[in-house]
């Protein structure tokens, strides 16, 4: 192994990030509560576990002291973690202990959300997301994501990849390509190419690029997802369970594409299926009920010798 899209879906309106009115939050440092915890643990406990670990990589992503409630939900709690880059980290724990709430943090989807409220820090490669004035246009296509069902577009494979940078502007369109006989549509086909190339789906669309993306396979949509997510030149992907609505086939293809795309990306991903996060991660951060952050540490470690015995016990299937 080496080194690191929620129940909802997004749709094409969602993918034209514009700056959204909600997202005036600002970064703010909560202090540590210092609370029990359901086991008796201290939260001061909880987190010398989980600070021991020894990072394989330089960081990507950081949260520190990171808190969201929804309403009177508190559902995050004093999350920090370091989440090193060109690696997969895994985020695993019970339905609703937080992991897609963290996920949707680190490139500010719960902004969407109007009930949710974020304090604390997520910095990405260094720099505050929670502040104000940042671009989260910018942002989410530094930070992509594939969510749990495959969500591609009514429209043809070629216009699903290259939907972005186009929506973006980012596909050249200048006179040096006339001028070399290369017009826009020879620009999107190299970066369509390229990026259904880099989603290992391209040998099997390669003849039909025009047609209807909706007619492929769910394993090949998701594939199509994570082309998509590629084409606007991201260097961090989250995925919500993105091999959860697949077939053992399609998911392993999954598995080793993310493998494979670890080499290039920071892949931080949710699953349910704790044998996945064995299989594919470098790294895992295990939440548990109340929205903490247990332990995180590398992946063999929490599976064979995990520090805390409430994760042991759900790794172990006595509890969540
Ligand atoms: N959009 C939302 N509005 C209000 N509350 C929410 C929203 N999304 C999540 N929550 C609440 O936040 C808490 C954490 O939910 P979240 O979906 O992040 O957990 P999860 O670990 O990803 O769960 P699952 O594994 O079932 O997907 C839950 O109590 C949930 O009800």
């Amino acid at each position: 192994m080496s080194e690191p899209s929620p129940t909802t879906e997004t749709t094409e309106s969602e993918s034209t990030d514009t700056n959204d009115p909600t997202s005036t939050r600002t970064a703010a440092t909560a202090s540590m509560s210092g609370t029990s915890t359901t086991t008796g643990e201290s939260e001061e406990e909880l987190r010398e576990e989980w600070t021991d670990y020894q990072f394989a990589g330089e960081t990507h992503v950081a949260a520190e002291n990171l808190d969201v409630h929804y309403g009177d939900d508190h559902a995050l709690k004093d999350i920090s973690i370091d989440i090193p880059s060109e690696s997969v980290t895994a985020l695993i724990g019970p339905s609703g202990c937080g992991k897609s709430t963290f996920l949707r943090c680190i490139n500010r989807m719960n902004d969407r959300i109007r009930a949710a409220e974020v304090d604390g820090s997520v910095e990405v490669d260094g720099v505050e997301i929670y502040q104000d004035g940042v671009d989260l246009v910018e942002l989410r296509k530094r930070v992509g994501m594939v969510f749990q069902q495959p969500n591609p577009f009514p429209k043809s494979i070629r216009d699903n990849v290259s939907y972005g940078p186009r929506k973006h502007g980012d596909i050249r369109t200048g006179l040096i390509d006339r001028l070399l006989g290369r017009g826009e549509s020879d620009a999107e086909l190299e970066l369509v190419e390229r990026a259904l190339k880099r989603a290992a789906l391209y040998d099997e669309v390669s003849d039909r690029l025009g047609d209807n993306a909706l007619g492929l396979s769910g394993g090949q949509q998701q594939r199509l997802c994570i082309a998509r997510a590629l084409a606007t030149d991201p260097d961090v992907l989250l995925m919500d369970e993105p091999a959860s609505a697949l077939d053992p086939i399609a998911t392993s293809k999954i598995e080793d594409l993310i493998t494979d795309l670890s080499e290039e990306y920071t892949v931080v991903i949710v699953t349910h299926n704790m044998q996945q996060a064995a299989r594919i991660s470098d790294q895992t951060a295990v939440f548990l009920t109340g929205g903490h952050l247990v332990e995180y540490d590398d992946t063999d470690k929490i599976f064979e010798n995990p520090e805390s015995q409430r994760v042991e016990d759900y790794i172990s299937g006595r509890f969540g």
